[in-house]
């Protein structure tokens, strides 16, 4: 049941399988938690295969974007906490594969893994990944996620534009809407994670090259970028030379 508040914005009800997938996902990946980023980079990865492959039929889908890459970005707010930005020119998502594909249980077999993962969550780390399930493991760092993203361009969508899908940890509902910044994006998908208070550490470019090094850059086959941000120089009034004295 999905309810369309007067701000255009589409409210979805999550089923109560993703809640309870949620729940099992951030539990029994806590203790190691870093893997958010090689379950990231590794969908960011198969994004970038998708449109690859299609692109060998569907020439049109390589439009938008001329690079197949990924980013990654940390920005610090003054009060400490901050955001990681990870992005990637792969194929993108409409509304409504936002909703399928990050909404909802779409992939069969997920509620076995559920049943599974409800007994003993051991081996469910790696089955995360297998069930397309990586995206959940975001909230174990974040408590607000956005996912902007825009469909690659194709026959039967020769006019993609850019939505935004935002949920937060504790919510049992998540928004779809009309990225009001526009078609930014170019091609692909970018989430964006609100980093919570025990995770600021995720937001240092040291702990993110190495965690980038320990567990993906063997496992991509497109360049991962990490963005720097550098503090604007703010140039300092030259004090007026005094005449020769
Ligand atoms: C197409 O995948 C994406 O655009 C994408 C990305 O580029 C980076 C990401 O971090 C994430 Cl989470 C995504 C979406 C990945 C995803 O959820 N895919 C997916 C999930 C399903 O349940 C499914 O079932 C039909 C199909 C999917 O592609």
């Amino acid at each position: 049941l999905s309810v369309l508040a007067q701000d255009g914005k589409e409210k979805h009800a999550y089923q109560s399988d993703v809640a309870r997938l949620r729940k099992i996902v951030i539990n029994s990946l806590y203790s190691h938690r870093d893997v958010f980023l090689r379950e990231l980079i590794s969908n960011a990865n198969d994004a970038l295969e998708k449109l690859r492959l299609t692109s060998l039929t569907e020439p049109d889908v390589l439009t938008g974007a001329e690079q197949m890459n990924i980013t990654i970005q940390a920005i610090k707010d003054e009060d400490g906490a901050g955001r990681i930005i990870i992005s990637d020119t792969g194929i993108g998502m409409t509304a409504d594969e936002l909703t399928t594909n990050l909404g909802t249980l779409a992939k069969s077999g997920t509620s076995d893994f559920l049943s599974k993962a409800e007994s003993d969550t051991s081996g469910t780390g790696n089955l995360i990944g297998a069930f397309g399930l990586g995206f959940y493991s975001s909230f174990l760092v974040a408590d607000r996620v956005q996912v902007a993203s825009l469909a690659a361009k194709s026959s039967k969508n020769p006019n993609p534009k850019q939505y935004v899908f935002t949920s937060g940890a504790d919510e049992n509902s998540f928004e779809i809407f009309a990225d009001p910044r526009g078609n930014t994006l170019g091609r692909g998908t970018e989430i964006t994670l609100y980093v919570k208070g025990d995770a600021v550490n995720y937001l240092d470019e040291q702990t993110i090259k190495d965690l980038v090094n320990k567990h993906s850059s063997f496992s991509t086959s497109f360049p991962i970028y990490l963005l720097t941000h550098r503090v604007e120089m703010v140039p300092q009034e030259v004090p007026e030379e005094d005449g020769p004295v």
